[in-house]
């Protein structure tokens, strides 16, 4: 959430995070080589939606200009807390030379490929992330209780991952002995949903290309439309197999059965007032298509899902939330069928990979501690993004108002760093973010009015030519006959014989 250097007692008092990249003094955000200077703040202030009454109790409204209201704006091709590094799909010491992150369907991996990728992920596990730390506080208790010990923590790559997504999911908590507010969901449920976990997935890539040093380095998707019940990268070389002792856990073969969860303790979060640390409790757990109670969710999306929701054609449709009809990020986000209409009871595409995990996956305030969140999320981002590329959407169709909160198009995503809008993840991944998708579409069946439609017209035009060609035929033969010529023979061909037999004579 915000940089190491930020968080001093002076740092949160003054608002302004505007370190140097070179540590040097004088060089707020580089600004002494150009790289960018020391800006206010623009946080929308446009009005969200009906879903969100509490105003001025959540320190995530207005983001993030409850902590800082002072920020680096970079120039050109730089980019991050201090305008140190490269915008996405650049590297060098210029940021000049284009790097090519292609994201592959993790089943068509190598071997290597895929020990490499496990063997990354276990590696952002254990690795602190090396310039953000997060808030175990609200804003309100954010000094200690001395008043001059700010409440922050290190926390892993891959946790600070899970975190992200916790603390955007999480309740907005109203004092002690009242309920929290839990109507608020600062990335699902809204237009926001697909530009939010596109940036959470960029950070994870770009933090795990830090790590390990490769620009190159791209996260796979794992193609979830696959139909039936089987969980094809639920295997030991991959995400984990199911271990044969407890059917909700994952098998010893794998490294990620040594992977234990963070913010599993919601219900203290909530009633407490306090926020998800760096403490990992219990192992990942995972059932998939072990939901009895719900046989719905037992089954994966059909690869038809995905073609009829790509032909959605408006991005979304009022009140712009988990109600819309019609609407392609509704309809992609799962809580509408594939075809875009609103029915409360369904769940499909992105929610149905979830809640087939069946475990750890499938609640929000947790699910990214199962790694298959990943993967999952990069497919769920491959669609958005050919939607993009086939609907080419004026950046107008994304609401500037009345969203729910957080997901209006000018808001900042809660709780990156630096501040990013919703606008800027809106534009389609290969010419505008450096990175893109190797995939194949699966086409529409056509339905079986359209089979009925295609043959009766393939009849009538064979009918149709059957009947001009009798016709020709028959007029043909009635003119060679009155000229004394032989049919079909056209005038210039009659003429070349004729000149033929006259040079020969
Ligand atoms: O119930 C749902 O539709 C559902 C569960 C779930 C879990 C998760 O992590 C998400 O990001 C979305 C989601 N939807």
């Amino acid at each position: 959430q915000f940089p190491r250097e930020c968080v001093t007692p002076e740092g949160l008092r003054s608002g302004q995070c505007c370190p140097s990249p070179f540590g040097v003094a004088d060089d707020a955000c580089g600004s002494s080589t150009g790289r960018g200077q020391c800006i206010n703040v623009a946080a929308d202030a446009r009005p969200h939606g009906p879903q969100y009454p509490h105003d001025g109790r959540d320190d995530r409204e207005r983001w993030p200009v409850r902590y800082f209201n002072r920020t680096c704006r970079c120039n050109g091709n730089y980019t991050g807390h201090s305008c140190g590094r490269c915008r996405h799909g650049l590297a060098g010491v210029n940021c000049d030379q284009p790097v090519a992150v292609v994201r592959r369907n993790v089943m068509q991996l190598s071997g290597d490929q895929k020990r490499a990728f496990v063997s990354a992920l276990d590696r952002a596990k254990r690795t602190v992330h090396p310039d953000i730390v997060i808030a175990t506080r609200r804003y309100q208790e954010i000094l200690g209780p001395d008043g001059n010990t700010p409440q922050f923590e290190n926390i892993t790559i891959y946790n600070y991952f899970v975190w992200t997504h916790y603390y955007s999911v999480s309740k907005t908590f109203l004092g002690a002995g009242q309920t929290s507010f839990g109507g608020v969901d600062f990335s699902h449920e809204g237009p926001g949903f697909v530009t939010w976990h596109r940036f959470h997935l960029l950070q994870l890539e770009r933090d795990m290309q830090d790590m390990l040093q490769d620009p190159a380095f791209a996260l796979p998707y794992w193609n979830f439309a696959i139909g039936g019940s089987n969980c094809d990268i639920c295997t030991d070389d991959l995400l984990g197999a199911r271990s044969n002792l407890d059917m909700n856990s994952i098998s010893t073969n794998s490294i990620f059965s040594n992977w234990r969860v963070i913010c599993e303790s919601v219900e203290d979060y909530d009633s407490l007032g306090t926020i998800c640390n760096n403490t990992e409790t219990n192992p990942i757990r995972r059932n998939p298509a072990g939901n009895t109670a719900r046989p719905m969710v037992q089954r994966l999306p059909e690869p038809k899902d995905v073609a009829d929701c790509l032909q959605v054609n408006t991005f979304d449709t009022p009140p712009y939330y988990s109600t819309s009809s019609e609407s392609f990020r509704n309809t992609i986000e799962g809580y509408s069928a594939p075809q875009g209409n609103y029915d409360p009871v369904v769940r499909s595409l992105h929610n149905l990979a979830h809640l087939f995990l069946n475990g750890t996956g499938g609640q929000t305030h947790l699910s990214p501690n199962d790694p298959i969140f990943v993967l999952l999320h990069t497919f769920t981002d491959a669609i958005f993004d050919e939607w993009l590329r086939r609907h080419a959407p004026d950046s107008a169709v994304y609401p500037s108002e009345n969203a729910p909160i957080g997901h209006n198009r000018g808001y900042n995503m809660v709780p990156f760093w630096p501040p990013v809008t919703n606008a800027e993840m809106f534009v389609t991944a290969p010419e505008n973010l450096g990175y893109s998708y190797e995939a194949d579409w699966p086409a529409v069946p056509f339905t079986l009015t359209e089979i009925i439609t295609i043959a009766i017209v393939a009849a009538l035009v064979v009918v149709a030519v059957i009947f001009a060609a009798t016709t020709c035929a028959v007029r043909n033969r009635s003119y060679s006959k009155a000229e004394g010529r032989q049919p079909l023979l056209g005038e210039q061909y009659q003429r070349y014989d004729d000149d033929k037999s006259q040079s020969v004579v």
